[in-house]
């Protein structure tokens, strides 16, 4: 497929434009913003076509199986090779990398953050990234880290890609522009996308806000793909189409640029002279994507009780073992909930995988208040939690006529592995020390009678 690009040439699109992308989950795609960019009937031809040099990006081992097997052919102004220099060492002291045990004095417990503090300085979205756990080892390729981030300035001249991980990038609160070297997308709260690893972007800031908010997903293994969908069939859920890969756009720009590299869990960084978002086409299966919460399709409970939110998955990370993720990405969108003569919200619970969790708008069904947007709240590996004392005594009593649980987006980053809480975290000023008193008014309703003490 030839698409719309050639709309989309040269110096890149202003706030406001429409982006173009293309439809489909891991789809074999072609793009070029100049005619005649991509090579036809081969990918190395002796000379290509406007001087580009091509460059393969290999996203999995040339040997993966085919269901596995990612790659791109990149036609480019420079090779990558020629977008590093010497690289220094640079310090991101905010991002932290599994293995990492912080040295903090925090306590085991149910754990919950406000929102990020506004950043008091200028700050771009590389800057304002702020490791909020991290979990298994990037070193082994396995595990995660659950970042939240507040900015407030544009990568202009910083360029970064990230070799230990695919990164899911979930907005909060400011729409952003991810332009990376396949193309760019245009990302609004209740929209996210994936950066692959190794491939080199930058952020900056769509409309007016004060900060630019959210929450990001490092995930240092086997790459998300869509959950099976088993006897729900071939439709609902996440589906395929919705997910949105940009068109070929490119940078030309021959001023001192830098490009930020984080690698086994350190920072490096290099001067050039030039943009190194300079791919004028490609072709492949290793690509950005952007998806739209709104669109996902959930299936539920429509006679009685609570499912698993294993229901809710958007994306799964697998681990290797099977239906054990490394990381699941989970939402709690909006829907109807009918269930008769049941308890209608999350069950309590106590978990061999841990639950990173964040809202991204409204209010969450198991917690009547403190869980806000842009919050975060942390129920780690086998430690209970569930509905706060308000949320049940609602449930208990209310009337179980079909409620429409609207305006609402959470989210959950779960993973199989224990997350580690950084120092950070434990002593983010937004940290609720009073979190686990909202489950204190849950009494003692057992009298000895099977009809309990509802009083
Ligand atoms: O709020 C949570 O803890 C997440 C969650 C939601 C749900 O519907 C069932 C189980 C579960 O862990
Ligand atoms: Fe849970």
């Amino acid at each position: 497929m030839l698409d719309k690009a050639q709309k989309q040439t040269g110096a890149g699109s202003t706030a406001g434009q429409m982006l173009d992308y293309m439809p489909g989950f891991g789809n074999d795609f072609e793009t070029e913003s100049l005619p005649g960019a991509l090579p036809q009937g081969q990918n190395s031809p002796q000379k290509c076509a406007y001087g580009l040099y091509a460059e393969q990006l290999s996203g999995s081992p040339f040997t993966a199986p085919r269901g596995t097997n990612e790659r791109s052919w990149l036609y480019r102004i420079r090779p990558s090779v020629r977008h590093t220099g010497r690289f220094q060492k640079i310090d991101y002291p905010h991002w932290k990398t599994a293995p990492h045990v912080a040295d903090h004095s925090l306590a085991l417990g149910q754990l919950r953050w406000g929102p990020l503090p506004e950043p008091s300085e200028n700050l771009n979205f590389l800057e304002g990234i702020r490791t909020m756990t991290t979990a298994g080892d990037a070193l082994t390729q396995g595990g995660m880290a659950a970042h939240a981030y507040a900015f407030n300035a544009d990568m202009v001249d910083d360029y970064f890609f990230n070799a230990d991980g695919e990164l899911v990038i979930v907005p909060e609160c400011g729409a952003i522009q991810v332009f990376t070297e396949l193309g760019k997308m245009d990302v609004e709260p209740s929209e996210i996308c994936l950066v692959p690893r190794g491939t080199m972007f930058k952020v900056t800031r769509l409309g007016e806000e004060k900060v630019w908010r959210g929450y990001l997903c490092e995930n240092y293994g086997a790459k998300f793909t869509l959950p099976d969908r088993g006897p729900i069939g071939a439709n609902c859920l996440a589906n395929p189409r919705d997910f949105k890969t940009p068109v070929a756009a490119y940078e030309e720009k021959e001023t001192p640029c830098r490009v930020h590299v984080k690698w086994c869990g350190q920072f490096h960084v290099t001067e050039i002279g030039h943009s190194p978002l300079d791919v004028v086409a490609w072709h492949g299966n290793y690509a950005p994507y952007k998806y739209d919460l709104r669109t996902f399709s959930p299936v539920g409970a429509i006679l009685f009780d609570h499912p698993d939110p294993s229901i809710f998955t958007v994306l799964t990370a697998p681990s290797g073992e099977e239906g054990t993720a490394n990381i699941d990405f989970v939402i709690f969108p909006p829907r109807w909930l009918v269930a008769e003569h049941s308890f209608r919200p999350p069950w309590y619970h106590r978990n061999i995988m841990s639950e990173f969790m964040g809202l991204i708008y409204g209010r969450y069904d198991a917690k009547e208040e403190g869980f806000v947007p842009g919050g975060m709240s942390l129920h780690n590996m086998m430690l209970a939690h569930g509905p706060d004392a308000t949320g049940y005594e609602k449930a208990t009593n209310s009337e179980l006529k079909p409620v429409k649980l609207d305006h609402t987006m959470a989210f959950m980053f779960e993973t199989r592995f224990p997350q580690q809480l950084t120092r950070f975290a434990a002593e983010l000023e937004t940290l609720q020390d009073n979190y686990i008193d909202c489950w204190t008014d849950l009494k003692k309703r057992f009298n000895g009678t099977p009809e309990g003490d509802w009083s």
